[in-house]
């Protein structure tokens, strides 16, 4: 039997790629660090993962174990040793704690073994290779007992709370994974599609879902709206998300030659999954994690400052930084430290640190005029 293990028992740990991999035949271990999640999937022989929407469908995962790699590293470890496949749903700004287990994982393999199969599966782009450069950080010796390969995930699920383990998703995937590492030899996994060339469908993802997605979250969540759905159904917010796929759809159809009429069908279905009636969905939860989410590649900052490099409009996607930078969830650590630095640092000093653009991007002066908007918009404090 081929084994499959999973970094992050979460979301899309449990209801997306640990779905697929057991669809595919894997056997699949869970490795987490939340100790409840662990015990609950220890607790039980199966979960459901329920598909809402136009087609609902309800599957059983029941070929799985869970471990708790904080609690038992070493079992983690022995999984990753003997696994055929390793993939990861955790955070990009987690991948550098689950590297040690992955690369002791690899030293304990088998001289003989075949390489293990390594995908990220994050909102990031080239994942893998961040994750393989931690991996491999001082045992470059050990490159070719693996083939990492870069992948594009897109299903939204959000945080329902449902009973126990079982998951609540939308009725719409894609896992995209780049076939060239594999020469030939790509694992079977029938529910993902191998592509030679993941740079268009990673960037049409990220710059189109998640871009669209932020931005309905973060001018949502300016404009008090408590759900997704809602701040959809505002039509300054809907003008501001539409606004800013226009100028992401203008960048990716130049810079990919994509069909203008096949682009914008993929943005109306983009819009059609955020309002899934079915599928409740919060402002904070898509707007988690502002930094990562500013920072110089993602999905703001990236398509942005390619589009103003190209001479091509930015204004929405720069309206929508401002709204970013309004996020001020008192749960969300890092929108705690995006207002402390609002507070602390002048415009440029805060566009530098936070977007990474240089002063001289064609991009950069924009930017900062919404961060000093952003920083005259903030109430007065006495800390301030
Ligand atoms: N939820 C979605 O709609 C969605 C869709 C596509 C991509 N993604 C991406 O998938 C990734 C995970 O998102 P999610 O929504 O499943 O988040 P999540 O919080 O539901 O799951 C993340 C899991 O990782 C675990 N984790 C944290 N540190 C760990 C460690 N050191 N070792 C092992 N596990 C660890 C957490 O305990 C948690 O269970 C993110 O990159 C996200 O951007 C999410
Ligand atoms: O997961 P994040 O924090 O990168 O972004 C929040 C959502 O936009 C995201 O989870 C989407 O639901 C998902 O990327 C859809 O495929």
């Amino acid at each position: 039997m081929s084994t499959a293990v999973h970094f992050g028992a979460g979301n899309i740990g449990r209801g997306f790629i640990g779905l697929v991999l057991h669809e595919a035949g894997y056997d699949v271990v869970f490795v987490d660090v939340n100790a409840e999640l662990i015990r609950e999937l220890q607790s039980v022989d199966s979960y459901e993962v329920r598909e809402v929407g136009a087609h609902p469908r309800t599957h059983v995962v029941d070929r799985f174990r869970a471990v708790d790699s904080r609690e038992d590293e070493a079992e983690a470890i022995a999984a990753v040793a003997a696994a055929d496949i390793v993939t990861c749903a955790v955070g990009p700004n987690v991948l550098k704690f689950i590297a040690p287990v992955i690369r002791e994982g690899l030293r304990a393999r088998p001289d003989d073994a075949a390489p293990l199969v390594v995908m990220a599966c994050e909102n990031a782009i080239g994942a893998t290779d961040t994750l393989a450069g931690f991996v491999l950080e001082g045992a470059g010796e050990l490159a070719s007992r693996a083939v990492f390969a870069n992948t594009a995930v897109d299903r939204i699920i959000p945080a329902v709370d449902v009973q126990g383990v079982d998951v609540v998703v939308e009725d719409f995937f894609e896992w995209s994974i780049d076939r060239r590492p594999f020469h030939g030899h790509e694992p079977v996994i029938p529910a993902a599609h191998f592509v030679d060339d993941l740079g268009p469908y990673i960037e049409r993802k990220l710059f189109t879902v998640n871009t669209g997605h932020a931005t309905a979250a973060y001018h949502g969540y300016r404009a008090g709206e408590p759900s997704i759905a809602a701040a959809l159904a505002n039509p300054a917010v809907r003008a501001e998300v539409e606004a800013a796929l226009g100028e992401t759809s203008a960048l990716l159809v130049e810079k990919y030659g994509f069909d203008a009429a096949e682009h914008a069908a993929y943005v109306a279905r983009a819009l059609e999954r955020f309002e899934n009636p079915d599928l409740p969905d919060t402002p904070v939860r898509i707007g988690r994690q502002p930094l990562r989410k500013l920072s110089r590649h993602e999905r703001f900052i990236g398509p942005a400052a390619e589009a103003a490099e190209r001479g091509l409009a930015t204004d929405a996607l720069t309206r929508a930084v401002g709204a970013a930078l309004a996020f001020d969830a008192p749960e969300d650590p890092e929108a705690v430290e995006l207002q402390g630095l609002l507070s602390s640092l002048d415009a440029a000093e805060l566009t530098t640190k936070v977007t990474g653009l240089t002063p001289e991007h064609p991009l950069t002066e924009r930017v900062e005029e919404v961060v000093r908007a952003a920083q005259a918009a903030r109430p007065a404090s006495d800390e301030d």
